[in-house]
């Protein structure tokens, strides 16, 4: 089996690395630094970096960091990958490096997803001090919240989760689109080896950017107010209103990022123990608000 603590980072795109800072620091409320080679290190912990921005020639998500909790622990990582024969490749020093990790191994899932398998992150710890006086991110034991990618290739790619990284299904929702006469968007939730209800989600459609959202989770409900308030400030476009989801019953909202995938901004997650939960398909997304329709495209009128 292999062990994944948590979601340890993500890695996005970008053209314009500049507003993705801008957007770091005066919408999310967390630290931006320059790093090495043009890179962007948002900070919203002791961390150095939870989302790292790599200047380039899109605006998309480039990839999950999944952290292993020691040597021993990869080691067992890179048996599982080999008994799966699943092509993968060990970083070399400068990618490890760069991302501030003792060792990496890079895999890409049936939907073409990049995950990057690591140990021994490296921080000199130092405090973090949100520019907009947030309070503190939910981060430590739980990963630095949870990531939804396309999965196109659905069947597959849910094997590869489970069976190659060794994620848990929590539950199911069959989305339907087009309403409940409609075809079925699958979406799995999973788990890995913490208390947070998910850390990845896999969706059963393409999606651009390469990625659905990336959620980030706040201590109390004034910081997701007060997260609403510099979108709107910002002009940033929220992609769907404020409401709360029946699974994880976290009270959230949705914007776009910089590249072009959306960020969640939430509070109040569940803290499951996997030994008491009981997988189940749900059939609402939220036990109130969450209008996923404020931006997306209106339908294409019927063609004569
Ligand atoms: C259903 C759900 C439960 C917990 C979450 O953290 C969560 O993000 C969701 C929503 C998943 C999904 C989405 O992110 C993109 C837009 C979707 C497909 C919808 O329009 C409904 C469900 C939404
Ligand atoms: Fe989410």
């Amino acid at each position: 089996m292999m062990e994944i603590r948590g979601l340890a980072y993500v890695v996005a795109e970008s053209t314009d690395v500049q507003r993705w800072s801008d957007y770091a620091r005066d919408v999310l409320g967390m630290m931006a630094t320059p790093g090495e080679g043009g890179a962007l290190q948002i900070k919203m912990d002791e961390r150095q970096f939870r989302f790292q921005v790599l200047p380039g020639e899109s605006d998309r998500y480039l990839a999950s960091g999944w952290e292993v909790a020691n040597r021993d622990a990869f080691a067992q990582a890179l048996k599982v990958l080999d008994q799966a024969k699943q092509a993968y490749e060990l970083a070399d020093e400068a990618l490890c490096r760069q991302r501030g990790v003792q060792q990496m191994a890079v895999v890409r899932d049936p939907s073409g997803n990049r995950h990057e398998i690591v140990w021994g992150f490296k921080s000199d710890f130092k405090h973090f001090a949100s520019p907009q006086g947030v309070s503190k991110f939910i981060t430590g034991d739980y990963g630095m919240g949870h990531t939804v990618l396309p999965a196109p290739d659905f069947e597959a790619t849910v094997v590869f989760a489970r069976d190659v990284l060794g994620f848990g299904l929590a539950d199911i929702y069959n989305f339907r689109p087009g309403g409940d006469a409609g075809p079925v968007v699958r979406i799995h939730f999973f788990h890995c080896a913490n208390g947070r209800h998910h850390s990845l989600a896999l969706a059963e459609f393409p999606v651009p950017s390469g990625c659905v959202h990336v959620m980030v989770e706040v201590e109390n409900m004034p910081e997701v107010g007060r997260a609403m308030d510099r979108m709107k400030a910002q002009r940033v476009v929220q992609t769907a209103t404020l409401g709360q989801h029946t699974n994880d019953k976290m009270i959230s909202f949705y914007m776009r990022s910089p590249s072009n995938f959306d960020v969640e901004y939430g509070y109040g997650g569940a803290i499951v123990d996997w030994d008491k939960h009981i997988t189940h398909e749900f059939t609402q997304v939220s036990l109130w608000g969450h209008d996923f329709s404020i931006a997306r495209p209106a339908e294409p009128a019927q063609a004569a």
